[in-house]
């Protein structure tokens, strides 16, 4: 991204953003409700043009290129994508339908690569034993596995996850942020991009951060370098401490002010 804005009305939602992601890239983007993340995972899953600047994705710029051929290469989870997969869909079919970028299964066919394929994301995300329920009868931490694994059947060159553990309790937390951890080791995971509310869900393994706000880059850059208390501090205008554990997990909380003597 060159200088990339988007703008509604008079309100600047993202305020020339420059920002690149390479192929082995993991990228954590942190920012306070309203900075923008959504926004700016919105023009990197081409679901969005930018108002001004240059996006250019996967080797194709927005506003030049055909963004129906652009989607099937990149894969998306959020909130927006899971409203839309019916309840009623069976597990097994809404991972395999997105191999023709479809949400809801009918008249496609799918030969027994597909379904290998399926059953292997679904392994993979801890989520097979769910492929016969109903998406509509998961719990809330199941439902982000399967939309994982969707996102992950065509095979994407990006993946691009927004919020995955919202609404989680503590134990899918831990078992999603492991999960992403593994994806985020292997070697043959797309370059990745996951928006998240808080610290301690960055996955270890995780290569990169980026702070938002305002619509603002605050920082950006090597994760080791860039998740520091002041950055932090600046991104969420309040002082923070920033704990970095020895397995790669990060927590933070509120510091207290010293108040000087005299
Ligand atoms: N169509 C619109 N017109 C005006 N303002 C908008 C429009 N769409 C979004 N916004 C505003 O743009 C800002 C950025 O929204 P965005 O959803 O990208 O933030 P976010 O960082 O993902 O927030 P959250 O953490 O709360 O999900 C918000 O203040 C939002 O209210």
């Amino acid at each position: 991204m060159a200088d990339v804005s988007v703008r509604r009305g008079q309100a600047t939602l993202l305020d020339r953003v420059t920002w690149s992601v390479d192929e082995a890239d993991r990228w954590i983007v942190l920012g306070p409700n309203g900075a923008g993340k959504t926004t700016l995972v919105q023009v990197c899953g081409a679901q969005i043009h930018p108002s001004g600047g240059v996006a250019g994705i996967l080797g194709e710029v927005l506003g030049t290129t055909d963004v129906f051929e652009l989607r099937p290469r990149i894969g998306l989870t959020s909130a927006a994508v899971a409203e839309r997969i019916p309840r009623e869909e069976k597990v097994g079919d809404v991972v395999i339908s997105a191999s023709y970028a479809v949400l809801g299964r009918w008249r496609e066919h799918y030969d027994e690569l597909d379904h290998e394929r399926a059953h292997t994301l679904l392994v993979e995300v801890g989520a097979d034993h769910l492929v016969e329920r109903t998406f509509g009868t998961l719990s809330e931490g199941e439902r982000k596995r399967v939309q994982i694994a969707r996102a992950l059947m065509t095979d994407p060159e990006l993946l691009i996850m927004d919020e995955p553990a919202a609404g989680l309790d503590l134990g899918g937390r831990e078992d999603l942020v492991s999960t992403l951890s593994n994806l985020a080791r292997d070697d043959t995971s797309p370059a990745t991009v996951l928006v998240s509310h808080h610290v301690e869900e960055i996955p270890p393994g995780f290569t990169h951060a980026l702070m938002l706000r305002n619509g603002q880059v605050v920082a950006a850059g090597p994760i080791r370098e860039v998740m520091t208390a002041e950055a932090l501090s600046e991104t969420y205008q309040m002082p923070l401490i920033l704990q970095i554990h020895p397995d790669g997990r990060y927590a933070a909380r509120r510091g207290v002010r010293r108040h000087q003597r005299g």
